[in-house]
């Protein structure tokens, strides 16, 4: 194996590209059956959620508008700080609209329990949340989540866009860290 393989760092996979792409689809089937008729604005949260972003956008058959923003929690580590920093703002104003989160995780919950109310006091029709995995073990707050992908145990994983130190983002699978890399 080549010595910067990525694939030595990881111990076990979670979801296959394969398993991922079927997810994205089910959840993308979910939305236009529950938006039907309607214009969403779907909000992607950089940088874990662009991978899902962009697959889900272009399995969705409304009409779709797409606006980013940034937020942090995660410093470089594995642990939530809890405390969110907006990064980049959305440059809509979401006055009457239906907006949909969308994320590559729930974690603690935290950044999206900020993000939501966040959004929310800016005056949309409706915020609804669908994020590709959830650890239901980690919560730390309830948050309600309309559309999630997949349940997942409480390892930190990366890949399909989640990052440990800004990292392994690339993959097109999501799978767990190796421990010789956390040391
Ligand atoms: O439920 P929580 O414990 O709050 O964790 C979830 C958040 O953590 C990650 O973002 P991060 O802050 O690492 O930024 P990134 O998307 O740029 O990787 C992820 O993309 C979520 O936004
Ligand atoms: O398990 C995780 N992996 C990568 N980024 C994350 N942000 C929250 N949880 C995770």
């Amino acid at each position: 194996m080549d010595a910067n393989d990525v694939t030595g760092d990881l111990e076990h996979v979670l979801l296959t590209k394969e398993e991922i792409q079927q997810v994205v689809k089910d959840l993308a089937a979910q939305i236009d059956r529950d938006y039907a008729g309607r214009d969403l604005l779907v909000v992607g949260v950089l940088k874990g959620a662009v991978m899902i972003m962009a697959d889900l956008v272009r399995e969705l058959h409304s009409h779709v508008t797409m606006d980013w923003m940034a937020v942090s929690s995660y410093g470089s580590g594995t642990q939530s700080s809890g405390v969110v920093r907006i990064l980049k703002d959305l440059d809509t104003d979401l006055m009457g609209k239906d907006v949909l989160i969308v994320e590559d995780i729930i974690d603690s919950g935290l950044t999206l329990s900020w993000l939501l109310s966040n959004l929310r006091s800016r005056g949309p029709a409706s915020v609804e949340i669908c994020a590709l995995l959830r650890k239901p073990e980690a919560a730390k707050v309830e948050i309600d989540v309309k559309y999630v992908g997949r349940d997942i145990p409480n390892e930190f994983v990366v890949g399909y866009g989640l990052d440990f130190a800004e990292k392994y983002r690339n993959l097109d699978f999501v799978g767990t860290l190796a421990p010789h890399v956390y040391a």
